[in-house]
């Protein structure tokens, strides 16, 4: 235990003493119960030498039997005690503490963990936030709030007398917040207010930036200290949207960084626990649309003890279900792809048109080879397409019919290998090794793309069974990115109460046409959803926010979010030339590292070429990575990456490197796009520009 700074308060001392004391005492709780488990560990032991008594007595001449019956009823007597139950982590034992005093007299203490754990002897009792009824206590009230709740058939009434989140280290108390009052024990050991910390230092501190005009607000310091335990920060609005029924389906819908992805891992955390079976976790799974996304959330499942629980991003899911689906070992993909005919395969407008064109008639063969037949035949029927693109009201535009016609041709072509077949293998290659048809045309042969999956899945499911096992439950994150084939194929994997939660924003919607929430419930097979809308913020600083809003103009929603924090201004930084722009961007890039080395920083291109071409100048310096395959590390450093890379992720800090009106046009769709890239930042966000500067952004 260390001795709080001189300066702070008598109250900011007793809360210190009263909580080291506290979770000093709950680790010798755990300690005392660790040891008594250790004696019952002897129980596996025990149960084997009672078999081999059995074994004994029933060869044993009759009067070696008492001495063997009164072994056996030892052996009995171990084996019959209570299951050891599981026991909290000591390295953190619990994240919050609430302490409510009743009306009708006494007070009850609480700790809020993963485990429960109660300690009689020591008046310790850690309740698991996912199910103990008293939870709802402590996400629904504040400290010095009057609480009725009624638990059960038992109505409870009282004050919240205290209500504090806490961190703890690795055994070691670091941090307090009660109310307004955050301390934080920095590492000499010594106490500290953390809003006095901030505005006496030079450093900063969230809220102030180290010199005006400067990248940097402290937020990124060497040591910070570990953020309070998500779990415990869950506000009313989003531990309520957790109580929605196991089996309802649930739409979580919200602005950037209001805590979609949050509360969509929890609920799958709480019904893990409500499930109980031990094959829940592999019945379960999260689908999000990019890599990045999916890296970020094994990240955040791994605390909620989720590990085993797979994340997938849409590609990998599309590609496994069709592999179990048609029974295949493996399915070539094509390597290259026109834009236009993906956008084609993935937009709302192909649905009806699809619909209208298969009627009703049955297939029987629904083989893989059948259907990508079938599925050829469709996408080269320019009548078709044609139809596809008039009734998405030309945002399919016109040339997508050659590219998705000539694209699919090829791929119905013969591989050259197979032409050849019979021919001198070492013929088939080219003078540097490769297979002749690589790089060619050619290599298309045989192949689809990964847009087709869902659509042949589509097709199988029309006519028949999937034939992959069914869902306990999904999360469906980003869901506006999902096309309607997509979420129809996801939608026959779920049981029959369709148990799944789907988190997502409209306005981010970046890959292929949002046909909107009812549309996307309904190819989902879901008639009834609880619909829950985040209000507050809580990513992004209020300029960050402001900017955002702005830059979508027309498409911005009528009710703005609740802002959650103040914030340093948006520095926008206006370069005649792209080398000046890049060259500057390069030097506070160094700076900031210098000064933060925690920090972690993204530059935002808008395309994976702007994203290449920035790295080039930056390729130099350590800690700064190219990441254009979502393949981010979450390390401290740079991330220099593009657009369609970052949906879902946050950083301190964000860079903008190409705000140019070529760049980011006044177009609906580049919009969206900025918007995503804007709401990435947590601290603090710069718009580095050049020549022309992009027209969605207020002028100077
Ligand atoms: N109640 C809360 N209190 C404090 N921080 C919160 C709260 N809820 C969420 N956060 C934090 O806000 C950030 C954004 O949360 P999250 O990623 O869940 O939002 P989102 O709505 O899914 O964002 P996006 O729309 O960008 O995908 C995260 O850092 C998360 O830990």
């Amino acid at each position: 235990m260390n001795e709080p700074t001189e300066g702070l308060s008598e109250q900011a001392r007793a809360l210190i003493a009263e909580e080291e004391a506290l979770l000093k005492r709950v680790l010798l709780a755990i300690e005392a119960a660790r040891q008594q488990a250790g004696r019952e560990r002897g129980r596996s032991e025990a149960l084997a030498r009672l078999t081999h008594l059995r074994d004994e007595a029933s060869t044993a001449v009759e009067s070696d039997l008492p001495a063997l019956f009164q072994q056996m009823d030892t052996e009995r007597a171990i084996l019959e005690r209570k299951d050891t139950a599981q026991l909290p982590e000591p390295h953190t034992p619990y994240f919050a503490h609430l302490r409510l005093r009743k009306h009708e007299g006494g007070t009850n203490e609480y700790l809020l963990g993963r485990t429960t754990f109660t300690h009689a002897a020591s008046s310790v009792r850690i309740i698991d936030w996912r199910f103990a009824p008293v939870a709802r206590v402590f996400y629904g009230y504040a400290e010095g709030d009057d609480y009725e709740e009624w638990f059960g058939e038992r109505l409870s009434e009282g004050v919240v007398e205290a209500r504090r989140l806490v961190v703890i280290e690795r055994g070691v108390l670091t941090r307090i917040r009660a109310g307004t009052l955050h301390l934080e024990r920095v590492p000499n050991g010594e106490w500290h207010e953390v809003g006095a910390l901030a505005t006496s230092s030079l450093a900063g501190g969230a809220g102030t930036a180290v010199r005006a005009g400067s990248l940097g607000t402290g937020s990124g310091e060497a040591g910070r200290a570990a953020r309070f335990d998500i779990t415990a920060q869950l506000d009313t609005e989003q531990f309520e949207a957790l109580q929605t029924h196991p089996e309802k389906p649930l739409l979580v819908l919200g602005s950037a960084g209001s805590g979609k992805t949050t509360v969509a891992l929890h609920r799958l955390a709480q019904l893990t626990f409500n499930l109980r079976a031990a094959s829940a976790p592999s019945r379960m799974k999260v689908v999000v649309p990019e890599e990045g996304l999916a890296r970020l959330s094994r990240r955040l499942l791994a605390p909620l003890e989720l590990r085993n629980v797979s994340v997938e991003t849409l590609d990998a899911w599309a590609y496994a279900s069709a592999c179990t689906a048609f029974g295949l070992k493996s399915i070539a993909l094509s390597s290259d792809k026109p834009a236009l005919a993906s956008k084609l395969k993935r937009h709302p407008a192909l649905r009806p048109v699809l619909e209208k064109r298969l009627g009703k008639k049955k297939l029987t063969d629904l083989s893989f080879k059948r259907l990508r037949r079938k599925l050829a035949e469709l996408l080269t029927d320019r009548t078709l397409l044609e139809e596809v693109v008039t009734t998405s009201r030309e945002d399919v535009p016109w040339p997508a019919i050659e590219d998705t016609v000539r694209h699919t041709m090829l791929q119905l072509a013969t591989p050259l290998t197979r032409e050849f077949d019979g021919f001198d293998p070492e013929a088939m290659k080219t003078v540097d090794g490769l297979a002749i048809e690589d790089s060619t045309p050619d290599s298309l042969a045989n192949t689809v793309d990964v847009e087709d999956l869902p659509l042949l899945l589509f097709l199988k499911a029309r006519h028949g069974h999937l034939g992959t096992d069914p869902l306990a439950h999904a999360v469906i994150d980003e869901a506006e990115d999902f096309s309607l084939f997509e979420l129809s194929v996801m939608g026959r994997q779920l049981g029959k109460t369709r148990s799944c939660t789907l988190a997502g924003d409209e306005m981010q919607q970046t890959s292929s046409s949002f046909a909107g929430w009812p549309a996307a419930l309904a190819e989902l097979g879901i008639q009834d959803a609880a619909t829950v809308r985040l209000s507050v913020s809580y990513r992004c600083p209020r300029p960050v926010i402001e900017l955002a809003r702005h830059v979508l103009g027309p498409l911005a929603p009528e009710a703005s979010p609740r802002m959650g924090r103040e914030g340093v201004p948006v520095g926008f930084h206006h370069f005649p030339e792209e080398a000046q722009a890049w060259l500057f961007v390069r030097d506070a890039l160094k700076d900031l590292l210098d000064r933060e080395p925690k920090a972690s920083v993204a530059v935002i291109a808008s395309t994976p070429e702007a994203a290449r071409t920035f790295y080039k100048v930056v390729n130099d310096m350590s800690a700064v990575r190219l990441v254009l395959d979502g393949g981010f590390t979450f390390e401290p450093g740079v991330d220099v990456t593009d657009v369609e890379s970052i949906k879902g992720l946050e950083f301190d800090y964000v860079i903008l490197p190409d705000a140019t009106a070529r760049a980011w046009p006044q177009a609906d769709e580049s919009r969206r796009k900025l918007h995503v890239a804007i709401t990435r930042t947590s601290h603090q966000l710069w718009v580095v520009s050049s020549g022309l500067r992009s027209r969605l952004l207020p002028s100077p």
